[in-house]
C-alpha cells in the first residue's frame, strides 16, 4: 500500500475509485468480499481507493472504523493507495484522530462534508483543528454550495493543510459552474479532483483544466473507466465521449434512485463481489429496483470484461 506523502502525480495515476464496503448479514465487515472488489479494480488498473460516501463512512462506529482501516490496509495491493474518510461531525473528527494516528500508514484522509448544522467559517475551523491534530494534509470534499467559500478553501490550502479538493457540486450543465471557477481562481487546478463520476468528467477536464476524477461506477467497469481516464489525459475528447456513453445507463439509474444504494447493490448484482447489507441509516434496493439494476450492471460488467479478453 502506498504510504508516502501525496503528490499531484498520485491524483492522476488512476481513476480515484469510491467503492462500497461489503458487510455480512450481522453488519460485520466482510474482508473476503472487500478484497475481491479491490482485486477486481486493481485488475482494471484502478489502484486508488477512496472509502467515503459509497462506503457509508458517514455512519460507521468508532470501533468498526478502526477495524475497517486495518482491513483495508491489509487488503490493498502493494501499489495501491487507500484513502479513508473521516467525519463529518466535529466530535467524530476529534474521536477518529486517535484511530488514524494508530493507523499511520495512510498518506491522507478525506473529510466528509457536513451540510447541517454548519457554517462556512465553522467548517473551516473544524477542518483546520482536525488537520492540525492529524498532522498530515487532508482532502477537502466540497459537495454543496455554501459549505466553504473559495477564500476559505484557499486559506486552508495556503496554510499547508490540504493536499487535494474533491469537487462534487452537481450542476444541470457542468460547464456553468461559478463556484468551481472561483475556487480555481484561488487554488491550482492540479489539486482539484472532479468528484461526481464519469458524467461531468469530460466537461471538468475540458473547460476547467481538472486532471483527475473520482468514480463509483468504476467498481463495475474498471477497464472502461481507466480507458476514459487515459483518453481525457491525452485530450482525446471524442474517444472519451464514446466511453462515457457506456456509463450513462447506470448513472441514470443512480441519479434517479440513489447513487450510493444503486452502486452498492450493482456490485453484487453485476457478479463482482457480494456487498451484503447496507449499514443503516441507508438500506438496500427493493426487489423492483434490483430488477432494473441487474441487467444494466451485468451489461456494463460484461462490456468491461470484453476489454480484458481483447487485450
Ligand atoms: N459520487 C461519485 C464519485 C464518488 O464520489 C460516484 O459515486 O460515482
Amino acid at each position: 500500500m502506498k504510504t508516502s506523502p501525496v503528490e499531484v502525480a498520485d491524483l492522476q495515476r488512476s481513476v480515484i475509485s469510491v467503492p462500497p464496503l461489503a458487510r455480512r448479514s450481522d453488519l460485520s465487515l466482510d474482508a473476503a468480499a472487500n478484497q475481491a472488489l479491490i482485486r477486481y479494480l486493481e485488475a482494471g488498473d484502478v489502484t486508488t481507493l477512496m472509502y467515503g460516501g459509497n462506503a457509508n463512512f458517514y455512519h460507521i462506529g468508532l470501533q468498526q472504523y478502526a477495524e475497517a482501516l486495518g482491513m483495508l490496509a491489509e487488503s490493498a495491493g502493494a501499489q495501491s493507495w487507500v484513502i479513508p474518510s473521516a467525519g463529518p461531525e466535529f466530535g467524530r473528527l476529534q474521536d477518529q484522530v486517535a484511530v488514524l494516528r494508530e493507523h499511520s500508514d495512510f498518506p491522507t484522509v478525506m473529510v466528509l462534508p457536513l451540510t447541517f448544522p454548519a457554517t462556512p467559517d465553522g467548517v473551516a475551523t473544524g477542518v483546520r483543528h482536525f488537520a492540525e491534530a492529524y498532522g498530515k494534509k487532508i482532502i477537502l470534499y466540497v459537495k454543496n454550495e455554501g459549505y466553504l467559500t473559495p477564500e476559505l478553501v484557499g486559506s486552508l490550502v495556503d496554510d499547508g493543510l490540504v493536499c487535494a479538493i474533491k469537487y462534487a457540486v452537481v450542476r444541470e450543465d457542468p460547464r456553468e459552474d461559478a463556484l468551481l471557477r472561483a475556487i480555481l481562481e484561488r487554488v491550482d487546478a492540479s489539486i482539484v479532483i472532479s468528484g461526481i463520476g464519469e458524467r461531468p468528467a469530460i466537461d471538468h477536464f475540458r473547460h476547467f483544466g481538472l486532471r483527475a476524477f473520482t468514480s463509483g461506477s468504476v467498481c463495475v467497469a474498471p477497464r472502461s473507466s481507466t480507458a476514459l481516464r487515459k483518453a481525457l489525459q491525452r485530450g482525446d475528447y471524442e474517444q472519451a465521449e464514446s466511453i462515457r456513453q457506456r456509463f450513462l445507463p447506470i448513472e441514470d439509474l443512480r441519479d434517479g434512485i440513489s447513487p450510493i444504494r444503486i452502486l452498492h447493490d450493482a456490485v453484487t448484482l453485476g457478479g463482482i463481489a457480494d456487498m451484503g447489507p447496507m449499514l443503516p441509516m441507508l438500506s438496500n434496493l427493493s426487489e423492483a429496483e434490483r430488477a432494473k439494476v441487474q441487467p444494466v450492471a451485468r451489461d456494463l460488467a460484461s462490456l468491461d470484461a470484453s476489454m480484458a479478453d481483447a487485450a
